[in-house]
């Protein structure tokens, strides 16, 4: 995994318009969450477009180490025979979680209602985020735990059952949070009810019900009510992973950008909790088109075509931070080449991603020759007017802080810039989006899909 190899630095400098077709590749949320699924469901399911990147093969080691069979087929197709609800296995070893949050919060939600014990492990990244978030629910709920100062990896934890069913109110905005609850829920006798005051990305309840299981959305007093009926069997299932619109953000931001770009993005899944990117890149004066929208997998679907735009700066509103909560970065890089001032607020979380990604950005864009204010919850950037920015100087690096978007928003950068933009480690990106490198050189050749 990319923690452990030597950094890989590049630097990705102007090379013409972006045109002609990509497909990025499957949703993360999505990958994550048809292995664990697949993994308790008894029968075979079958995952065709899932991501094949470090965090989701991190998922997909844990649950093998957990008892379940998962295969990549000749054709691509994934395979995975599940050891059913209830049944999951003492794993022998730590479960290394590599650079994965999702990974390791709903694995842990997993783990809590099985009578079982797992290690958690990650690298240096991982290692400084906050676990408390999920150990506190999942204490209500009977496990137990000896983490690391401040609640994080390594850690230890001591499932039980029959755990105890809760109604948890969710305190930060987390989908993760959301979904380590959910998935504990799955095998605890009884209702365990999630309250969410501002709703994230649904694709656990989606696909939870798709699974079979007995899930109910509703509302109260403006919140969303998420109950979910414990100990009931998976019907394993043929699941369409969508393109992932983290990974499309930075080709439709790279074509707004460069000059003369006209670039369709293929099969980007659109579901609403997840792309609010592309409505403010549009309020922006970004020309995004959506061509043939469709439904894939149980979610809205379409490909995007994205031309060279002049963008304005606009005030971000807070409420939309849920359904772009990774795109920020991306957006930064976007406002940093508009006419005029961008404002973001409400962005707290930014700070416990892979990096704190307001100070990481601020810092990246700032060498890079950006106009950046670093407030406490956001960035205020003063753009260009669309004037390529100066680039880095010949010997410094943008910090990547083992964080994949920070390096791929400053490639995008890079892109944009007069003398480009040298990164001091692209090794991260092999975590969400592999691909990316190579679909860069082919968008910069005009190639198509
Ligand atoms: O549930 C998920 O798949 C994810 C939820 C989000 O994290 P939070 O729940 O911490 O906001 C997001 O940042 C992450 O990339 C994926
Ligand atoms: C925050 C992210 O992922 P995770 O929390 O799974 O590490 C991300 O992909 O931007």
């Amino acid at each position: 995994m990319s923690h452990s190899n030597p950094p890989s630095p590049r630097r990705f400098a102007a090379s013409g318009p972006l045109t002609g077709r990509v497909a990025v590749p499957g949703d993360k949320s999505i990958s994550h969450r048809s292995i664990m699924l697949g993994a308790l469901a008894v029968g075979e399911t079958r995952v065709t477009g899932l991501l094949e990147g470090e965090d989701v093969f991190a998922t997909a080691a844990a649950m093998r180490a957990m008892g379940a069979t998962i295969e990549r087929g000749a054709n691509g197709v994934w395979s995975i025979h599940g050891v059913g609800v209830g049944s999951l296995l003492q794993p022998d070893r730590a479960l290394d979680m590599g650079n994965s949050g999702t990974s390791t919060r709903l694995l842990m939600g997993l783990v809590a209602s099985h009578p079982i014990r797992a290690v958690f492990t990650g690298d240096a990244s991982l290692s400084k985020r906050p676990m408390g978030r999920v150990i506190e629910p999942l204490s209500q709920m009977g496990a137990s735990f000896e983490a690391s100062e401040g609640g994080r990896l390594p850690l230890l934890l001591r499932g039980i059952s029959p755990a105890v069913p809760i109604t948890y109110r969710l305190p930060v905005a987390s989908a993760q949070v959301k979904s380590a609850v959910l998935l504990a829920g799955l095998n605890t006798a009884g209702i365990t009810t999630v309250i969410e005051p501002v709703p994230t990305r649904d694709h656990s309840e989606r696909m939870l019900r798709g699974f079979g299981a007995n899930l109910e959305v509703g509302e109260d007093k403006g919140a969303r009510v998420i109950r979910i009926h414990g100990e009931a069997d998976l019907i394993p299932q043929t699941i369409t992973v969508p393109g992932d619109p983290s990974s499309a953000a930075f080709f439709a931001a790279a074509a707004l950008l460069v000059p003369g770009s006209d670039l369709v993005i293929e099969n980007v899944g659109l579901n609403p909790t997840r792309a609010a990117l592309f409505d403010v890149l549009r309020q922006m004066g970004g020309s995004i088109e959506e061509l043939d929208r469709r439904e894939v997998g149980g979610e809205p679907v379409a490909d995007l075509r994205v031309r060279h735009s002049a963008l304005t700066g606009v005030e971000v509103d807070p409420a939309v931070v849920p359904a772009m909560v990774d795109e920020f970065p991306v957006l930064f890089v976007a406002a940093a080449l508009a006419q005029g001032t961008t404002t973001t607020s409400g962005l707290e979380e930014l700070r416990v991603k892979e990096s704190d990604r307001i100070t990481a950005m601020a810092e990246a864009l700032s060498l890079a020759g950006a106009r950046v204010e670093e407030l406490e919850d956001g960035l205020v950037i003063h753009g260009t007017g669309g004037d390529p920015l100066p680039g880095t100087p010949e010997s410094a690096s943008v910090v990547t802080h083992l964080d994949h978007r920070i390096a791929m928003s400053m490639a995008v950068a890079g892109l944009a810039s007069e003398r480009g933009v040298q990164v001091d480690d692209t090794g991260p990106i092999a975590t969400s989006f592999p691909t990316f490198e190579a679909l860069l050189t082919r968008a910069m050749h005009g190639e198509h899909a």
